[in-house]
C-alpha cells in the first residue's frame, strides 16, 4: 500500500505539475473504505511532500489498526480532513486544483452504496481534473460504466484492469512495481519495463 500510494502520488506531479497544469495545488482526496482508500491515505502524505496542499474526505473509517495508522500519519502531517463532503460540485472546483478518487478499487461490486452515491454523483459535475487511483469509482471492474465517473487520469496499480480499456482521459499511469518475476510469469501479465527505478510508467 505504500508503494502503491507513492507511485499515484509520483504520477500525479508528473502529470499534474505543481504550477502548471492545475490551478491551484490544493488537492481533494475522497478515500473509500478498502484498500483503495487506504492507497489515497498514502497519496497524500506524499503529495504534501511534493508540495501539494492536500485535504482528505474519509467518511467510513474501518477499525483496524492499518487504516487507524494511516489516518494518524496524515494527522501528524497537518492533512486536514473534511467533516462534511461539498454539497455542490462548484464549491470543489473553486477550492480545488485537482480531485483524487480514492473510493473504491476492484472489490467494487453491486449499486453504490450512501454515502458513496451522493458523492459520486456530484464528482460527476466536476469540471477540475479526476484521478482516479486503480480503477474508475462506481465501475465494473471489467465492463466500466459508461454512465459513471469518467476522470482525465487513470493510474493502474499492479496491472490495468479489463475496464481501463473504457477509460478515455488524457493520462494513463501504471504503478505499484512490487510484482516479482515469478508472479508475472504464473499470471501472464506481460507488463512493460518500468524505465531505471522509476515507480511508475506513462501508458498513454
Ligand atoms: N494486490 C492487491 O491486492 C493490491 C491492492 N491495492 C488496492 O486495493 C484495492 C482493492 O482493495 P479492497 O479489496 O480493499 O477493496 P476496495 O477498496 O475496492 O473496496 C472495498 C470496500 O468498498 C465497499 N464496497 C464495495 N462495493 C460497494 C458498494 N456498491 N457500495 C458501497 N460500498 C461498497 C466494501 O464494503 C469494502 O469496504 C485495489 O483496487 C487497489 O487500489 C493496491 O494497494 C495494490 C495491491
Ligand atoms: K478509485
Amino acid at each position: 500500500m505504500e508503494l502503491a500510494g507513492l507511485s499515484c502520488a509520483t504520477a500525479i506531479a508528473k502529470a499534474y505539475p505543481v504550477g502548471s497544469t492545475i490551478n491551484q495545488p490544493t488537492v481533494l482526496i475522497v478515500c473509500g473504505p478498502g484498500n483503495n482508500g487506504g492507497d489515497g491515505l498514502v497519496c497524500a502524505r506524499h503529495l504534501k511532500m511534493f508540495g501539494y496542499e492536500p485535504t482528505l474526505f474519509y467518511p467510513k473509517r474501518p477499525n483496524k489498526p492499518l487504516f487507524e495508522g494511516l489516518t494518524t500519519q496524515c494527522k501528524k502531517m497537518d492533512i486536514p480532513f473534511l467533516s462534511e463532503f461539498p454539497s455542490e460540485a462548484a464549491f470543489i472546483d473553486e477550492l480545488y486544483g485537482l480531485v483524487v478518487d480514492a473510493i473504491f478499487g476492484f472489490s467494487f461490486q453491486g449499486a453504490v452504496r450512501e454515502p458513496f452515491g451522493t458523492i459520486l454523483s456530484t464528482l460527476e459535475k466536476v469540471t477540475v481534473p479526476i484521478v482516479s487511483i486503480d480503477i474508475p469509482s462506481g465501475w465494473d471492474v471489467e465492463k466500466g460504466n459508461p454512465d459513471g465517473l469518467q476522470p482525465d487520469m487513470l493510474i493502474s496499480l499492479t496491472a490495468p484492469k479489463k475496464a481501463a480499456k473504457q477509460f478515455t482521459g488524457r493520462y494513463h499511469f501504471l504503478g505499484g512495481r512490487f510484482v516479482p518475476a515469478a508472479l508475472q510469469k504464473k499470471y501472464s501479465l506481460n507488463l512493460p519495463e518500468y524505465p531505471e527505478t522509476d515507480c511508475v510508467l506513462r501508458l498513454s
